[in-house]
């Protein structure tokens, strides 16, 4: 079955806490953004730091209610609920946060890591063969269990952070830049891992990020916001070599600074 997050004309404005009596002013963030992601397929969601990114991932994981527009799985609509109201929606939606080192709690072993999604969403069963099952979809072996974050290396780390996201078999990942933090031999693993989940494993992912080479690894098309619009969409290749928009030619600049040609 195909499973489909869908967002339509999603509208989100925050204020931030005034430093003074005065009331701050909302502002508006996200300014109709419509996209879908489909399992078995990848969307790469790339934009300069400030665009709305971690904004929209925020919405889309019920975590901020929008001023208008909707998100929807299956059909059903998601929305900022009780950890029980939304459990159907985080069994088959689950994040991958950028930077395991502050998603890792360090006094858990691996085992216990993994375990605590399961616990937290219900999910019945043999919860050490899910665990073993988990970690070696991401090419962690058993042993690993018994491992504390401190005693990993950031790559292996991010694929314990994976893991924990696949242990409860979701049909769809939301990346938040999940290879920024790890070195070039690091960045590479992780990437050819999450990019056996989505063409040989059938899972759907959105990847953000403001690297359009991690992009292009994974991703057949992406999306490119700017001040909180879709401003691009389409094939990857296309938009790497022919960009459009001046957000992109922005983001192409310094990929090509890297001297890094499109594939
Ligand atoms: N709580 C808040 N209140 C008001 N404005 C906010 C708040 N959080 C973020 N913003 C603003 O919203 C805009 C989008 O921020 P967001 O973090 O979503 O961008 P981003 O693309 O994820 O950036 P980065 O790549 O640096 O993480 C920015 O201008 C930011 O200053």
């Amino acid at each position: 079955m195909t499973v489909t997050l869908s967002v339509r004309d999603l509208r989100l404005s925050l204020t931030r806490p005034g430093r003074t009596f005065r009331r701050s002013l909302p502002t508006n963030i996200l300014q109709g953004v419509s996209l879908e992601v489909s399992s078995g397929t990848s969307l790469g969601l790339v934009g300069r730091s400030g665009s709305g990114k971690s904004t929209l991932l925020r919405a889309l994981l019920a975590l901020e209610e929008p001023d208008s527009g909707s998100v929807t799985l299956q059909g059903r609509p998601v929305r900022p609920g009780s950890l029980r109201s939304l459990r159907w929606f985080r069994r088959m939606v689950q994040y991958v946060p950028q930077d395991p080192a502050s998603s890792l709690d360090p006094r858990m072993t691996v085992g216990q890591l993994l375990r605590e999604p399961l616990v937290c969403l219900g999910i019945d069963g043999q919860h050490s063969t899910m665990i073993r099952e988990a970690l070696g979809r991401v090419a962690l072996s058993g042993s690993t269990s018994g491992k504390r974050p401190f005693e990993l290396s950031g790559g292996q780390n991010q694929r314990v952070a994976i893991a924990r996201a696949l242990v409860v078999t979701p049909s769809l990942l939301l990346a938040d830049e999940p290879v920024s933090g790890l070195d070039l031999p690091l960045r590479n693993q992780v990437l050819e891992v999450l990019q056996l989940l989505v063409n040989e494993q059938g899972l759907g992912m959105l990847f953000v990020s403001h690297d359009l080479d991690a992009v292009a690894a994974i991703c057949a098309e992406t999306a490119v916001l700017a001040n909180g619009r879709i401003v691009e969409h389409g094939h990857t290749a296309q938009i790497l070599d022919h960009p459009r928009h001046e957000a992109t030619r922005a983001l192409n600049v310094a990929r090509q600074a890297r001297g890094v040609t499109a594939q």
